[in-house]
């Protein structure tokens, strides 16, 4: 009996997308996608966040309602809306669509059990940033795998700055990696094991669409 004859029999195909993050996931722990969604599924989300940031429905990212607003400041600077899956506009319906494929190839192939999810859209206005940080600190271990998808204008300059830094552990030596933050790029990394921050914006406002998938 081959590989192919169990696939079939899961009616199951096989997706050379989720496939490459299942890889890069497993060898590196964290995965780098530019062409998860359409550009035109992109335009949508960036006009969807656009939209609500003008209506003023964004707010200052918090951390743990134990800080204080000035240590908030200096950690993390940018402004979150978070994304109701059950009111979602058709530019979050098709994010949702596609974040939920994703989830069900997750659980069938890697029994991942990602039952929860969470996302928010966020803004990084020039001369913000968010500090060196792992996704699980807020005693909330269910974070299994971070997603971020950067909606900046397709002219976005590498100069504005924003990058999206890990910081890796091989064999004891630290490595980091730099990641520029394009339109459409998506980000996917082990949540409970990566460290990584927001280098400061230096130019123009940083737009991304950023969650968690979740156990238990
Ligand atoms: O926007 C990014 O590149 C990462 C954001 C982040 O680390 C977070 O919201 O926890
Ligand atoms: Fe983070």
């Amino acid at each position: 009996m081959t590989d192919n004859y169990l696939y079939e029999q899961l009616d199951f195909d096989q997706n050379p997308i989720f496939e490459k993050i299942i890889d890069d996931l497993l060898k590196d722990k964290y995965s780098i996608i530019d062409s998860f969604f359409d550009p035109s599924g992109v335009d949508l989300l960036r006009s969807s966040l656009l939209e609500k940031y003008e209506k003023d429905k964004f707010k200052k990212a918090a951390i743990g309602n134990r800080v204080n607003e000035s240590i908030i400041q200096s950690i993390r600077g940018d402004f979150i809306f978070w994304i109701n899956e059950n009111k979602t506009n058709k530019a979050e319906n098709y994010f949702f669509n596609k974040i939920n494929t994703l989830v069900s190839y997750l659980n069938r192939t890697c029994f991942l059990g990602i039952l929860y999810k969470e996302f928010h859209y966020a803004i990084y206005p020039e001369g913000t940033f968010y500090k060196r940080h792992i996704d699980t600190f807020m005693n909330d271990d269910r974070r299994k795998l971070s997603f971020v998808c950067y909606l900046n204008d397709l002219d976005w300059d590498p100069n504005n700055g924003g990058e999206l830094v890990l910081y890796l552990q091989d064999n004891d030596k630290e490595t980091c990696k730099t990641i520029l933050p394009l339109p459409g790029r998506v980000v996917i990394f082990e949540s409970q094991i990566i460290e990584h921050e927001v280098k400061p914006v230096t130019a123009s406002e940083r737009l991304s669409i950023t969650g968690w998938l979740k156990t238990r």
